[in-house]
C-alpha cells in the first residue's frame, strides 16, 4: 500500500523475549498497527502462529497486503475488547500470548486526513475507526466548557485546561472549530509557546483518548483478554500514558494477589536511552507482562 507510514516497534526485543514461552504456540498482536512487532515475532518464531488484529480499516488493509503469503500470520479487523468473540469466530478457545501496544501508530499520527496531526492540518476527526460515531469535532464543538476542561485536564494532564476550554467555547460561538490547525493555533494563542513541544500536544492527546474512549475500552478489555489466555500464557502491554499504565498495573497486581498468576515485570520495563534517541516516540513507553497460572518456575 503506497503512502503508508510504517511504525517503529517499541521495545521489540524485550516483547519477543517476554511474550513467547511456547515456540509452537498461538499468539495475538491485538493492536497490530503496521505490523512492526508482528513481523518481528513471526520471523523469530516461524513455528508459532500469529493473529494480527487492528480496529483501523486502513491499518488492516496495509497489514493484509504486508503479510499476504506469510503462512503463520492471519490478519483480522476488530476491537481488542472483543477478543473472546474474535477468537471464537476462528474456532480458537485460548492462546499462548497476547500483545497490546496501546496508543497511536505513526501513520495515524501523521496522516492529515485522520485528523490527529498538529503538523499536517486536517479535519478534527481522531477516530481509530471510521464506524465510530463521535469525532473530535463533535467533542470540541458540543461539550460544555466544564466537560472540555475536565477532559483536557485528566487525559492531557494539562494544567491550563480551564483557560483552553474557555478559549475554545469563545471561539466556537463565532464559528465551529473544524480543523486540527485551527484548534492548534487557538491553543498556541491562548497559552503561548514554552519549549520545543507544540503547546496543543497535550490537548490533542486528551481529545484522542476521549474520542476513542481508550481508557474505558482498556478497562473492559483486560478481564476479557485474561479469559482467553491459556494457563502459562502471557499478556504483554505497552502503554504510553500514566492513566493507561495505572489501569494495567492495578489489574496485574490484583490478579497476582488473587493467585491468578505472576507479574513477570515486577519493575516496569522502559526503552533504553539508545532506543529513545533512535525513536523519540518511544520515550513514554512502559512495558508490563503478566503470566497466567502459577505452575512452572520460568523467569
Ligand atoms: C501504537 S500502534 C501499534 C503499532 C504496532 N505495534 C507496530 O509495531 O506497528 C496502536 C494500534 O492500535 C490500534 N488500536 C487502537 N485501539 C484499538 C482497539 N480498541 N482494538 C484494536 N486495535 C486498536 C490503532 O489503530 C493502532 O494501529
Amino acid at each position: 500500500m503506497t503512502n503508508y507510514i510504517e511504525h517503529k516497534p517499541v521495545m521489540a526485543k524485550q516483547v519477543a523475549e517476554l511474550l513467547v514461552s511456547n515456540e509452537e504456540g498461538i499468539y495475538v498482536d491485538a493492536t497490530a498497527g503496521s505490523g512492526g512487532h508482528l513481523g518481528l515475532l513471526a520471523n523469530t518464531y516461524p513455528e508459532a502462529s500469529f493473529i494480527g488484529i487492528d480496529i483501523d480499516p486502513e491499518a488492516v488493509k496495509f497489514l493484509t497486503e504486508k503479510f499476504a503469503g506469510v503462512s503463520n500470520v492471519r490478519i483480522i479487523r476488530g476491537n481488542y475488547a472483543d477478543l473472546p468473540d474474535i477468537l471464537h469466530s476462528m474456532e480458537i478457545g485460548q492462546v499462548d500470548g497476547i500483545l497490546l501496544d496501546l496508543g497511536i501508530s505513526m501513520h495515524q499520527a501523521l496522516s492529515a486526513q485522520r485528523g490527529f496531526s498538529i503538523k499536517n492540518p486536517g479535519p478534527l476527526d481522531m477516530r481509530f475507526s471510521i464506524d465510530q460515531k463521535v469525532t473530535a469535532y463533535e467533542l470540541v464543538n458540543s461539550l460544555s466548557e466544564e466537560q472540555l476542561a475536565d477532559i483536557i485536564y485528566r487525559y492531557g494532564e494539562e494544567r491550563r485546561a480551564r483557560k483552553i476550554a474557555k478559549a475554545v467555547v469563545e471561539a466556537r460561538k463565532v464559528k465551529p472549530l473544524e480543523t486540527t490547525d485551527e484548534l492548534a493555533d487557538l491553543v498556541a494563542r491562548t497559552v503561548g509557546y514554552r519549549g520545543r513541544i507544540h503547546p496543543a500536544t497535550r490537548v490533542f492527546q486528551a481529545l484522542r483518548i476521549a474520542t476513542n474512549r481508550e481508557l474505558d475500552n482498556l478497562q473492559v478489555a483486560l478481564p476479557r483478554i485474561f479469559q482467553v489466555l491459556k494457563e502459562g500464557g502471557r499478556l504483554a502491554v505497552i502503554s504510553y500514558h500514566s492513566l493507561e499504565d495505572r489501569i494495567v498495573k492495578q489489574f496485574f497486581k490484583t490478579w497476582e494477589e488473587e493467585g491468578k498468576g505472576l507479574r513477570l515485570t515486577k519493575k516496569v520495563v522502559k526503552p533504553s536511552l539508545e532506543e529513545i534517541n533512535e525513536n523519540p516516540s518511544s520515550r513514554s513507553a512502559k512495558l508490563r507482562v503478566f503470566k497466567k497460572g502459577v505452575g512452572g518456575n520460568e523467569n
